[in-house]
């Protein structure tokens, strides 16, 4: 069975309603067959019943009882082998090949994993989710007792209980609430048995000591919901019951300014300003851009309408349909793995691959325009579409810290493009800096990685949060250190 990945990019899960469209003409095929055969088998009823009749009028002479022997032998056969025959076989099959295609439990998993990543970073429960109601917008959407206890069960599974206790409390509510549909939903499986078991499971494994402040906590969360001390600490409880220690200090300053950021914009210093940039290049002289200046240390900008509408979505029909899912490199395996903290789908725009088009030069040459840095053996241009609750944890782009290797291509600086807006969620932020940008199609961030030494500046490690609503579109291009040499010479160490 192959793996598509569904819940990791939010363009591709646009595959599953093609699928169900064919689902649903294979099923409408089926019921048509199975109508068709009533109606041949209700025929047949009335075709035997009238030859009884017949046969019970007649007397027993021979020419008149063969008529009824024809029809008992050879009819009756006739009827068995309808009986045997299975309709909606080439439907199965039909079935069958498709099953394949469709998402599986690991999907599923990686789905919830997402919402509950909302639910922790942007503070929303699991009431206000299932009504749709995220970050005070009232959203078009509401999940059904299903969904929520398929959440709620997949989060028993994980060890997650805080959260799973609020799922499964709200799965019990709409569940009872909906008494018109309790046998629609015990034909697809659920009971009110199911979901007290699962609340009793949670109950269970909830360990008294922990459950009780956070209950207390919750209670006075409820009568001062403005209050941010307590939302800390509540924070703090739920991390130190999920990760099982408190993260400390400095630590738990850079989480909450991650999940602060997330929330709202963040932007540094008063004495940062816009500027018409016509000097990075010469083609600037004739056509500036408009530059935001975001951190002078590290460096930051983000440029404003560096991409047309068209050149958007020439890039994303590039990467439609070569979307893979990104790995990470992990130092125990000699493979590049499946990473929980980047939950995206990607694809490597490459200039000698399929993918060339004028536009992705344009696209390098673009690049060159905002940082003057040379181009010469970076990266190729990427691709990246985010998932359900897609995000990518806090990161450095560089290699390694110190510049130990001089000869290893890293990456200088990062020019990331916005290819789409998102409307909720789905900020790109540097929590060490307390800076934030929100995704606006067609806007570029630019930040060197390295200092003039080339060492990597942590200051500049970053995050992609959750994305809570849309189809968060990205491109990255990171500049190698090597050809910078005349570009941004080092400098000595003072
Ligand atoms: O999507 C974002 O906002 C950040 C992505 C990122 O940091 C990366 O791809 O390296
Ligand atoms: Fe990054």
């Amino acid at each position: 069975k192959l793996n598509h990945n569904y819940a990791m990019s939010i363009f591709d899960l646009g595959e599953l309603l093609t699928h169900s469209q064919v689902l649903v003409n294979q099923l409408e095929v089926y019921a048509d067959k199975l109508q068709q055969r009533v109606d041949l088998v209700d025929s047949y009823i009335e075709i035997m019943k009238e030859k009884m009749a017949q046969a019970e009028k007649r007397d027993s002479e021979p020419l008149s009882s063969f008529p009824f022997m024809r029809h008992m032998q050879t009819d009756w056969a006739n009827i068995l082998w309808h009986l045997e025959q299975q309709p909606g076989e080439a439907q199965a099959t039909a079935f069958s090949l498709l099953h394949s295609e469709l998402p599986t439990a690991k999907d599923v998993r990686e789905a919830v994993n997402g919402l509950f990543r909302i639910q922790l970073i942007y503070n929303v429960n699991g009431s206000d989710m299932a009504r749709g109601l995220l970050m005070g917008v009232q959203h078009n959407y509401s999940l059904t007792a299903f969904e929520v206890h398929t959440m709620a069960k997949y989060l028993v599974e994980a060890e997650e209980y805080i959260v799973a206790k609020d799922c499964i409390s709200v799965a019990l509510d709409l569940y009872l609430a909906d008494e018109a549909n309790w046998d629609l939903y015990e034909q697809q499986g659920l009971s009110s048995d199911s979901l007290y078991e699962l609340h009793v499971e949670v109950l269970d494994n909830l360990s008294a000591d922990k459950e009780m402040p956070l209950a207390l906590m919750m209670a006075a969360m409820k009568r001062y919901p403005e209050s941010q001390n307590l939302k800390r600490a509540l924070t703090r409880l739920e991390m130190s019951v999920r990760i099982g220690e408190e993260p400390q200090g400095q630590e738990m300053e850079d989480v909450f300014s991650y999940f602060r950021c997330c929330s709202s914009e963040c932007r540094r210093g008063s004495r940062l300003y816009c500027l018409y940039n016509s000097k990075a290049t010469a083609f600037l002289r004739l056509a500036p851009l408009k530059m935001e200046l975001l951190s002078l240390d590290p460096y930051v900008v983000l440029y404003h309408d560096v991409l047309s509408d068209i050149e958007v979505l020439a890039l994303k029909s590039l990467a439609k349909g070569h979307l893979v899912r990104s790995v990470s490199h992990n130092v125990t395996e000699t493979e590049n793995s499946e990473d929980p903290h980047r939950t995206t789908k990607l694809v490597w725009l490459d200039r000698d691959s399929d993918l060339s088009h004028s536009v992705v030069s344009r696209m390098e040459i673009l690049t060159e325009d905002m940082t003057s840095l040379d181009l010469n053996s970076s990266e190729p241009l990427q691709v990246i579409n985010y998932g359900i609750g897609g995000h990518y944890a806090q990161h450095a782009d560089y290699f390694t810290e110190d510049g130990s290797d001089p000869h290893l291509p890293d990456r200088i600086a990062t020019v990331m493009f916005y290819l789409s807006d998102v409307p909720l969620g789905g900020a790109t932020v540097f929590p060490l800096i307390n800076l934030s940008v929100l995704p606006k199609k067609g806007s570029a961030l630019f930040w060197y990685n390295l200092d003039h030494r080339g060492h990597g500046m942590s200051s500049t490690s970053h995050s992609a949060c959750p994305v809570i609503v849309g189809s968060k579109w990205i491109m990255a291009k990171w500049k190698n250190r090597l050809p910078q040499l005349f570009r941004r010479p080092c400098l000595r160490e003072q």
